[in-house]
Parts: C-alpha cells; sequence; structure tokens
C-alpha cells in the first residue's frame, strides 16, 4: 500500500447557506437520466395522449410520491424496474421532444449552467421508432429547451452522452450511434442498468470502437458491485470517469488515528485524477450507501479524489443538484468554496472541449461564485 496520510475529520457546521443562495450558486452536472428526470404531472399526461395504461395511479401528487418509495428499495436491480413507466410513455417523437425540453428548463432553473444529460435510445424503439430517429428528437428537445431558456435570459449547455443497457448486448451499435451525431450534440457514452452479473468487460469491442474513433466515454461501475468493476472500467475498457464509483472506498482503509490509506486502484484513481460522478441520494436509495451521513463522499473529498456530484434520477430520487448541495453542506458542512470545488472538478471533466470547459470555468463558474460570496 502507498504510504498513509492524516486527514483531519470535518466537523459539520450548522447550515448557513440558503436555499436561493444554493439555487443561484452556478451548477455543473456529469450524471443525469433524461428517464429518470420527468416531471411526474408530464408523465401523467404523456400516459393519456400515447395510451400507455401501465401507470400505478394517475394523480400527480402521488405518482411522484409512488416513483421516489419504489425507487427507496435498497437495491439497484429493483430501482431500475420504475424506469418501465418513463420509458412506457417515452415512445413517441413528440414524447421525447417534451421530456428533453422539459429537462432543460428544469435544470436551468435550478442554476446548472453544463449538464451532460444520458439515456438508452434502445429502450424508445418499442412503437417503431428508429435510433436514429429517437436521437433526433431528443437533440430537438434539447434545442427547444435551450432556446426557451435563453428567451428568459439565462443560459445552459447541454451535452448528450448515449447509453447501452449492460443487459442487452447492443454497446457496439450504440457506439456506433454516439460516433455519427457527435457532431449533432451527442458528446459520449455510458453503459447503464444491472451492475451486477453484468461487467464492463462484456461490452469491450464497443470500448475499443470509442477509443479507435478518438470518442469519449463513462461507465457506470463501483455502484452495485465493487473494486472488481471499478478495475474492469477503467483498467480493461478504458473509462474516463465513472459513474458513481463510490465502491473505491473499500480499497481506502482508516486507522484508529485517523492514518487513512489508500490501496493501488484507489491511490491510481485518485492519482490519474479519474472523475467519480457521485450521486448521493441514489446511492441511498440502491443501499451504495447506508444514508447521506455515511456516504463515502466525505471521505473522498476531504482525500482530495476529483468528486463531482450529480442528481443520477431527479424524479426517483425527488432530488435537484440544489437539494443535493443543500444536504451536503447541512451533514458535511461543505461551504461555498466546496461547492466551487465540486462545480469546477465537473467542469473539468465534462466531455466538451477545452476551450469551451476553460471559457465557462472563467466567464460563468468562478465569476458566479465570486458573485455569492
Ligand atoms: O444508477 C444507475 N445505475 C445503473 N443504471 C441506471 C442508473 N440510473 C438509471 N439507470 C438506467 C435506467 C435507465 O433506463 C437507463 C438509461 O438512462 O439507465
Ligand atoms: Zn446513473
Amino acid at each position: 500500500m502507498p504510504d498513509g496520510s492524516t486527514v483531519t475529520p470535518v466537523a459539520p457546521v450548522p447550515p448557513e447557506l440558503s436555499a436561493d443562495t444554493l439555487r443561484r450558486a452556478p451548477k455543473v452536472l456529469l450524471h443525469d437520466h433524461l428517464d429518470g428526470g420527468l416531471r411526474p404531472g408530464t408523465v401523467a399526461e404523456l400516459a393519456e395522449s400515447t395510451g400507455y395504461t401501465g401507470l400505478p395511479t394517475s394523480d400527480v401528487g402521488a405518482l411522484g410520491r409512488w416513483f421516489r418509495e419504489a425507487a427507496d428499495s435498497g437495491s439497484l436491480v429493483s430501482y431500475l424496474e420504475t424506469f418501465a413507466h418513463t420509458c412506457g410513455v417515452m415512445q413517441t417523437e413528440e414524447a421525447l421532444v417534451r421530456v428533453a425540453a422539459e429537462a432543460v428548463e428544469d435544470l436551468a432553473a435550478d442554476g446548472v449552467v453544463y449538464a451532460e444529460v444520458r439515456y438508452a435510445p434502445e429502450l424508445f424503439v418499442e412503437r417503431g421508432l428508429s435510433l436514429d430517429a429517437v436521437v433526433e428528437a431528443v437533440q430537438a428537445g434539447f434545442a427547444e429547451g435551450v432556446s426557451r431558456v435563453a428567451e428568459r435570459g439565462a443560459a445552459i449547455r447541454v451535452g448528450t452522452l448515449l447509453c447501452a443497457m449492460r443487459q442487452h448486448a447492443r454497446a457496439l451499435e450504440i457506439a456506433g450511434l454516439a460516433v455519427r451525431y457527435r457532431d449533432a450534440g451527442v458528446v459520449g457514452f455510458d453503459i447503464a442498468g444491472p451492475e451486477d452479473g453484468f461487467p464492463p468487460t462484456r461490452n469491450l469491442d464497443a470500448f475499443e470502437f470509442l477509443r479507435q474513433n478518438n470518442a469519449h466515454f463513462t461507465i457506470h461501475a463501483g455502484e452495485a458491485f465493487g473494486l472488481a468493476s471499478i478495475w474492469e472500467a477503467i483498467q480493461h475498457c478504458g473509462a474516463e470517469r465513472l459513474g458513481h464509483g463510490v465502491r473505491i472506498v473499500d480499497d481506502i482503509k482508516t486507522d484508529a488515528d485517523g492514518t487513512v490509506h489508500l490501496g493501488r486502484l484507489a491511490a491510481y484513481v485518485r492519482d490519474r485524477r479519474i472523475p467519480l460522478e457521485i450521486c448521493p441520494t441514489s446511492n441511498v436509495q440502491t443501499g451504495a450507501a447506508g444514508s447521506i451521513a455515511e456516504h463515502p463522499i466525505g471521505l473522498l473529498a476531504r482525500l482530495r479524489f476529483r468528486v463531482t456530484v450529480n442528481t443520477d434520477n431527479r424524479l426517483m430520487s425527488g432530488c435537484s443538484m440544489s437539494s443535493e448541495f443543500a444536504a451536503l453542506h447541512e451533514t458535511f458542512g461543505f461551504g461555498l468554496d466546496d461547492l466551487r470545488w465540486f462545480t469546477i472538478n465537473a467542469m473539468k471533466s465534462a466531455f466538451i472541449d477545452f476551450d469551451e470547459r476553460l471559457r465557462l470555468i472563467d466567464t460563468v463558474i468562478k465569476p458566479g461564485y465570486a458573485a455569492l460570496a
């Protein structure tokens, strides 16, 4: 093991950042699922207009609660069952455009200035849409959302990540789709779905194809399975970022006197500045963390891993970037400097061009936090 280093535990401080300050703080979101971020009212209306009859209730308030409670299951597999309903109402171009446009509006209203929003095109072909039609409808929706936000005098930049579902074995095809639409707003690729039993190396051909094409990708790893999944994602597949990655703590030992020892893999992830797309509330719901207070983000941030904060699924977790920041502020005492650090970490780790990342850091994020201080 590398030499130990001592970290001083940070005592939580009383909350002092108002909800309004947290909302106005510029935020960068790298891990947000399109089919996990619908407004409950939109789910109900689309079910009605598209003839989807599977919803557990049509009452909007009850529906929002149902998603949160059903997702709060302690297991990733049960959590994922709730997506049958959101995907069920997203099978037409009109529905995809609407959901994508509203997602952008909701993120901008929450103070998000750059977002990478992901989804699996293969989940929206049940009623005959082609994969290309799905991608084009979502891109049209994002463009519509961005222009509605601009009309209100605000600004948001959105990049798309295309996911392949681990259990469907269509990763090479979806990777090809991501590369074909790279000049139309698709900035990267991911694999999602059940982790246990579906190791990242099942999709090696897709990752090799992406690397040959100089394309970016992240991998959901270290959420419902441990270090082996993270190791494969990085060392076999070449993931640039880790979706969640929280189980990297299994490779970190803390002595009774506070001395911390990083194993080889944890040291590699930290040394190489591999971004962790951490989603605190989602991790509690799927059982990856016992509670927000027990979430490894406190330790990982203190050890200066490249930590980013994300929503994962705003509908299923009933959360936003502001509410995740608020929970971290209340639980760990993170202040504006820490939130700015998470935000700049995320912006540095985005899949858009370097000069555009720099421009957002210098002209939007830094001045935005300076104005709040
Ligand atoms: O946290 C997650 N882990 C693995 N898969 C996930 C997670 N959140 C959402 N998904 C799945 C369900 C969606 O249908 C799919 C594409 O967005 O990705
Ligand atoms: Zn996810």
